[in-house]
């Protein structure tokens, strides 16, 4: 644009170093010679970063020019995982990088090692956003993804006595080279006050404003020239918050309340990944993401153009579950409110730009506001949503003549017990589609949680089943298995056609290639360095959940450290590894957690183990581990009550590393076993249906704890306190209420590990399975699941960036 060119940077060796060398210099203020591992790597950084920011400008300018319609993708969180590794391979500079660093005395592990990762998320949710990113830039789609940019990420966990303790993680405390901070974009956003009708319109009157400072991430795309961002708001203080008078009253602390008020927004992530801590700060948080992000939305559309009636086409808009849902009717009180649009029309363009994402079953991980939290909060909205919710039941009452039962469960609004706002509904009733992430998970959705709705709008609900970034977790984590893969297939184009991978079924016949294949996978439990690599790695990584099941590993691991006691074992060496956080208010999680720990330290000390079994379980697990762990698995743990987790994706991750799937029919489980064959597939337990009737029949836990030998003597050890007097809350809780069914699950479950023990033993067989299992999972790829959002959501298409 405006006839400026953009000298472009060197992609040489020699010109990275003296791009490295210049920037040490200039950009960081220091020399070689003083320079600390911590300049090193910020002037790494920002040496990569340029290369990527001129593919971005290529990218900001052929946008521009194209005035495409765009995905804009709104979700609370975003675990982005480390950045350097991803930006050396997205920019083609990784030797060059490590040339020009141990020219210059640096050493490149040591500095690799100082990249931290941006917590900015829980878990399935907000690293399925990064991947989709991930995806739509390599599909050179125009997107950019919202978000928030906490200041404290997901607590960092550390273990004391073997319980979870959680940690500030103030992830950029040294500073993050990789954003780029854009104050001129800052925006406004309103809390509380009161609403008035003037000339007809209605006019909100906020009763606080905060500002909300952006910066980005680059998302770059691989093996294309195209760069998209990620833009995350932080909330700032307006300048006017100092009270100057109160400061030089001394009144210190009263003098920056307000500004601290302001910041608090956006300072921390909420570690829940279930059930909402239902804070009015969350709310403020949603509405801040929502009200920033609508508004740069709209900044951006009217650069290029100028009737709101194109809004729509040239827009689409994906509410990451329902934390970003206040965007519908915070976009109708700009519409109507600021703009003066008529009702129906706003209200036409709204539901054309918006789709929502569902990513549970439980009842409790459904967000509900008190109506009287949020009409204080923001009075208009609560304005807003009574008129939508008017026009719904009318459109119900009309559909459904008498039956005032539906009426009352399609409000949006609750009335009992108590008046709460039904962000679901809202978010089906003010979107154009709605879809579950597993075909499972959408059909369960469309017959229950959502049925009504499905009732009415049938058309409105698709599935796009979840898919895993392979350039994060197959290139990026396991370069050993990818360059095997490229070398078996002969290209390696399958990092952007992962459809490819078909192509390594027929090497299950060479024998060669199935040893190398053994050496990849020994290679990378070696270098996780946790346990024998000889061993079968058996894998349960996840955030910890009831419905998850770890609680039904453990039984297993107790049951196998029996059979040792007892003698005449006949398992194979195992090796089991937990990973994962439990949300800090989730005392039934943590109480799991120290049992896990208590009978790893017991099972770890015994020496009738040696060589056996052994239980690990390091701390902090995070994309960083994920993608140490994830390579060296063997064995990949998905053994969640069927019908209870919406898919999973590690599950995905681990399939795609060679990994052999233990599993219920749940979830994206179904869609992996279809996909791998039954033969290469350990499945167990009750499916779905039979889960849901015998939990709605009298379900007794104990009959089970009563006909099974090995399961009472799992139980009644953890009962006695054999484990340092730890987790008899956890029996107690198994053998009264077994919410989860994990003691009906039990005995299918075992004696199926026997199985796995079985086919470890004829390692041609395994190695056989594993690769198919690669071979047969290209599917899981979210550049597939992107494919499918855009030919059944978001009806964009790609614009074209020169190299
Ligand atoms: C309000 C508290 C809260 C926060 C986050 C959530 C998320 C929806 C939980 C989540 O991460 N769900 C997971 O999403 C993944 C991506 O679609 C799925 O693969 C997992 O099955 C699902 O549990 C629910 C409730």
């Amino acid at each position: 644009r405006n006839g400026v060119e953009l000298r472009s940077l060197g992609t040489s060796p020699a010109a990275f170093k003296e791009d490295l060398l210049s920037n040490l210099y200039y950009r960081r203020g220091t020399t070689v010679e003083s320079a600390s591992a911590q300049d090193a790597y910020e002037t790494l950084a920002l040496t990569v970063r340029d290369r990527l920011a001129e593919r971005r400008a290529r990218t900001a300018a052929a946008h521009y020019a194209a005035n495409p319609r765009w995905v804009y993708y709104l979700s609370a969180e975003y675990l982005l995982g480390p950045q350097l590794e991803q930006n050396l391979l997205y920019s083609g500079t990784a030797e060059a990088a490590r040339t020009a660093l141990e020219a210059c005395g640096f050493a490149p592990d040591e500095i690799a090692a100082l990249d931290v990762e941006p917590g900015l998320g829980n878990g399935g949710l907000g690293r399925l956003a990064a991947c989709l990113l991930d995806s739509l830039a390599t599909m050179d789609i125009p997107a950019v993804g919202y978000g928030i940019r906490y200041d404290l990420g997901i607590f960092k966990q550390e273990f004391h006595d073997g319980r979870q303790v959680e940690r500030p993680d103030d992830w950029a405390f040294q500073g993050d080279p990789w954003e780029f901070p854009a104050p001129d974009d800052r925006q406004v956003v309103g809390f509380y006050g009161s609403t008035s009708v003037v000339g007809g319109r209605t006019v909100w009157t906020p009763g606080e404003t905060v500002l909300g400072e952006p910066s980005h991430l680059l998302v770059p795309g691989y093996g294309t020239a195209t760069v998209n961002i990620v833009r995350l708001w932080r909330a700032q203080a307006s300048e006017a918050s100092f009270d100057l008078t109160r400061f030089a009253a001394g009144q210190y602390a009263e003098a920056v309340q307000d500004a601290v008020r302001a910041e608090n927004i956006s300072k921390v992530l909420y570690p829940d990944d279930s059930t909402p801590a239902g804070r009015e700060l969350r709310l403020k948080q949603q509405y801040f993401l929502v009200s920033c992000s609508l508004r740069d939305i709209v900044r951006r559309f009217r650069l290029r153009n100028g009737d709101w009636a194109d809004f729509a086409s040239k827009t689409a808009i994906q509410l990451n579950d329902t934390h970003p849902v206040l965007a519908i009717p915070e976009l109708m009180r700009l519409l109507v409110d600021e703009e003066g649009l008529d009702w129906d029309h706003a209200w036409s363009l709204v539901r054309r730009t918006f789709n929502y994402t569902c990513h549970t079953l439980l009842p409790e991980a459904l967000e509900t506001w008190p109506v009287d939290m949020l009409g204080r909060l923001l009075p208009r909205h609560l304005e807003i949503i009574y008129l939508i919710n008017a026009e719904l039941l009318d459109e119900v009452r009309a559909r459904f003549p008498d039956d005032l039962d539906r009426v009352r469960r399609m409000s949006l609004i609750q009335e009992e017990p108590t008046r709460q706002v039904r962000m679901a509904n809202l978010a089906v009733t003010g979107t154009t589609r709605t879809n579950g992430v597993a075909a499972l998970h959408t059909q369960l959705l469309t017959s229950t949680v959502l049925r009504d709705f499905h009732d009415l709008w049938p058309d409105r609900f698709v599935n796009v089943t979840n898919g895993v970034s392979p350039r994060r977790f197959v290139r990026l984590a396991d370069p050993l298995v990818s360059a095997l893969i490229s070398d078996g297939l002969g290209t390696d184009r399958w990092l952007s056609d992962l459809s490819l991978l078909s192509g390594l079924a027929p090497l299950v016949a060479d024998a060669s290639f199935r040893s190398r294949w053994r050496d990849v996978k020994r290679a990378n439990k070696a270098a996780l360095g946790l346990g024998d690599p000889a061993a079968l790695l058996d894998v349960m990584v996840k955030r910890f959940h009831e419905y998850k099941r770890q609680q039904l590993k453990l039984l297993h691991v107790i049951t196998l450290y029996h059979r040792i006691l007892a003698g005449g074992y006949d398992g194979v060496p195992r090796t089991v590894l937990f990973g994962g956080k439990a949300a800090p208010a989730y005392h039934a999680a943590k109480n799991i957690i120290h049992l896990i720990n208590a009978v790893a330290a017991r099972v770890n000390a015994d020496p009738a183990t040696d060589g056996l079994l052994t239980v690990v379980f390091p701390a902090n697990y995070n994309i960083t581990l994920a993608e140490r762990v994830i390579p060296a698995a063997d064995l990949s743990e998905q053994i969640s009550m069927a019908g209870k987790e919406a898919s999973g994706t590690g599950n995905m991750k681990l399939s795609l590393n060679g990994a052999l799937t233990i599993g219920t029919l749940d979830g994206a489980n179904i869609e992996i076993r279809d996909r791998v064959g039954a033969d290469n597939f350990f499945l167990f337990g009750l499916n779905a249906a039979e889960a849901l009737t015998l939990r709605s029949g009298d379900y007794r836990p104990r009959d089970h704890y009563a006909a099974d030998g090995e399961l009472r003597a799992a139980l009644d050890v953890i009962s006695a306190g054999a484990f340092g007097g730890v987790g008899q809350e956890v029996a107690a809780s198994l053998l009264d209420r077994d919410e989860y069914l994990t003691l009906a699950d039990y005995r299918s479950y075992v004696d199926r590990q026997s199985d796995v023990d079985a086919a470890w033993r004829d390692q041609e067989r395994w190695t056989t399975m594993s690769i198919l299992n690669t071979a047969r999972t290209g599917y899981f790829s979210s550049d597939r699941t992107v494919a499918d959002y855009l030919t059944h959501i978001w009806h964009a298409s790609p614009v074209r960036v020169d190299a």
